[in-house]
């Protein structure tokens, strides 16, 4: 009996040894060795690492170089190197496409918009997907959602949830949006008005942005739906204070009270979405309530369009999570560039006069006013060109790709840096790192040498389906920051530009308010 036991237990154990050896090095050799004999170089990895850590070392490297720098004059947008010093420090070698690992998974670096698009046109939308290797991560925060959802399911989710994003659709939010602006802006009034001008923006316009976009996802708004509301963002925090291995087999064991902890919460989140969309269902008119979620359930008479209330709770998380930062971002960045250019600050005020006049009453603003804002749009696009809040997108391949004569193999992962080729001079030209919205003037692509070399909202099928919203959005805050506030940068302002998802300001933003 005791023999036996023993037997099992070393078959056992051979096994796991065996298991570990293939996950840890043979599998990963046997990739490496394919991609390199399809003409993919990059940093040697050493397995299970991979190439981690010379990234964590890169990184630390320059994090103590970056967060010394404070007067205006010393704040460059010259920003890849620090934001990505890895990348910046291998492109010099390998150029703008090559072969780096997470881990044992293989990913190939693409900051080459013609290259980018070829992988593209050799390849159906459907037949991308997102990393497995961080699909499990961001599970809570976006479930089967639109973001992660993929083939098949994508179309069908993607047909559902487009027209809820219609012109149509998005008026009706805007007073959503101009009643929580206009709180933040109170708030702002009432520390000018008491001496304090300096204010730091940065969380104020993330906590401002998560009321609108959960307001106009689901209906909830910071007074009565403070339980989601406050479990939401702890979510959010909890998974950016992940430092995870992430790509090294088993790396989960190490943080098991995280993991753990980031599921219990996303259970709640889950149980209180399925209970706000359970009493609509059962009210009968919460169909017709126009946020995001009343659209998706609206009774239209077909029974192809509907979702279940599991793919409702997890639309609504995506539109929380996919949406909030990001615009939250954009905006961020846009008060640090026109707080360094008052020029454009003048520019826009005039702009705003003249399409909307200055009567003070925000409540006439409308969507068809927005659109009409035009040198406020190219400021947009140039503020996502140099900070682009996604700085970079992500793809696995679920078949084999062929392009120029390469074959990526099935599996593999491609890392595409936004930010790379949002400062590439040999795209935009000399003056690649200046603030200049004009380049957007005549050309939705800011005059850059390439179509798919700018990409602030994504590229192909899987575009951002909320853009138009983030553009409402980021119209109307801008506008009555604008109508109210001129601003500059605070000397206590650190420039730290540090992705962590998004590209947000390493130390937030203080900025000097002064009341117009
Ligand atoms: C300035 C603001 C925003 C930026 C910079 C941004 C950026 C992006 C990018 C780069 C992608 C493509 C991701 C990929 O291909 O993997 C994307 C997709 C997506 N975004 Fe946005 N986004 C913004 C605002 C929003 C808003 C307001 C919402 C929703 C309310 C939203 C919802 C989504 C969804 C659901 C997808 C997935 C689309 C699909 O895969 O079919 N985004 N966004």
């Amino acid at each position: 009996m005791g023999g036996s036991f023993l037997i099992v237990l070393v078959a056992v154990v051979v096994l796991f040894v065996l298991r570990v050896l293939h996950l840890c090095w043979l599998s990963p050799l046997r990739s490496y060795n394919k991609l390199k004999s399809n003409g993919f170089d990059g940093p040697p990895p050493s397995f299970p690492l991979g190439n981690l850590r010379d990234m964590a070392r890169k990184k630390t490297n320059t994090t103590k170089i970056t967060t010394t720098s404070t007067t205006n004059s010393m704040i460059t947008h010259d920003i890849h190197s620090s934001v990505f010093p890895y990348f910046a420090s291998w492109s010099k070698f390998y150029g703008k496409v090559f072969m780096y690992w997470l881990g044992t998974e293989p990913f190939i670096y693409i900051a080459e918009p013609e290259f980018l698009k070829q992988v593209g046109s050799g390849i159906l939308g459907k037949g991308w997907g997102k990393p497995d290797v961080f699909k499990k991560d961001r599970n809570p925060m976006f479930g089967n959602g639109l973001v992660m959802v993929e083939g098949e399911e994508w179309v069908r989710h993607r047909h559902v949830i487009t027209p809820a994003f219609s012109p149509t659709n998005l008026k009706a939010m805007v007073h959503l949006m101009v009643d929580s602006t206009t709180k933040m802006l109170d708030q702002w009034s009432k520390l000018v008005s008491s001496g304090n001008p300096e204010i730091e923006v940065e969380n104020s316009l993330i906590v401002t942005a998560a009321e609108i976009i959960a307001r106009t996802s689901f209906g909830i708004d910071y007074d009565n739906g403070k339980e989601v509301f406050n479990k939401l963002r702890e979510m959010q925090r909890m998974l950016f204070r992940s430092h995870r291995m992430v790509g090294v087999p088993y790396n989960r064991l190490m943080h098991l009270k995280q993991t753990m902890e980031t599921r219990r919460l996303g259970k709640e989140i889950d149980n209180l979405l399925e209970s706000i969309i359970t009493s609509r269902k059962a009210s009968k008119s919460g169909g017709s309530r126009q946020d995001l979620l009343g659209l998706l359930m609206a009774d239209d008479n077909s029974n192809v369009n509907k979702f279940t209330t599991t793919e409702l709770v997890d639309e609504c998380k995506t539109f929380f999570f996919g949406g909030q930062e990001t615009t939250a971002l954009a905006l961020t960045w846009t008060l640090l560039l026109l707080a360094l250019h008052s020029d454009w600050q003048s520019t826009l005020r005039e702009e705003i006069k003249q399409v909307i006049g200055d009567n003070g009453l925000d409540h006439l603003l409308d969507y068809n006013m927005l659109s009409r804002l035009k040198k406020m749009g190219w400021v947009m696009n140039e503020v996502l060109r140099l900070y682009s809040p996604a700085p970079n997108i992500q793809r696995q391949a679920r078949e084999e790709i062929r392009t120029g004569g390469k074959t990526i193999p099935k599996g593999t992962n491609l890392w595409i840096d936004v930010v790379s080729m949002h400062h590439d001079p040999e795209l935009w030209g000399s003056d690649v790192n200046e603030f200049k919205p004009e380049r957007f003037k005549d050309d939705v692509h800011g005059e850059c040498k390439h179509k798919m070399g700018f990409l602030p909202f994504g590229f192909g099928g899987r575009m951002c389906v909320g853009r138009n919203l983030s553009t409402m959005e980021y119209k109307i805050v801008l506008t009555l920051i604008l109508r109210r506030f001129s601003f500059k940068v605070s000397p206590s302002y650190y420039h730290s530009p540090t992705s962590l998802l998004s590209l947000r300001p390493g130390h937030g933003l203080p900025l000097i308010f002064q009341t117009l």
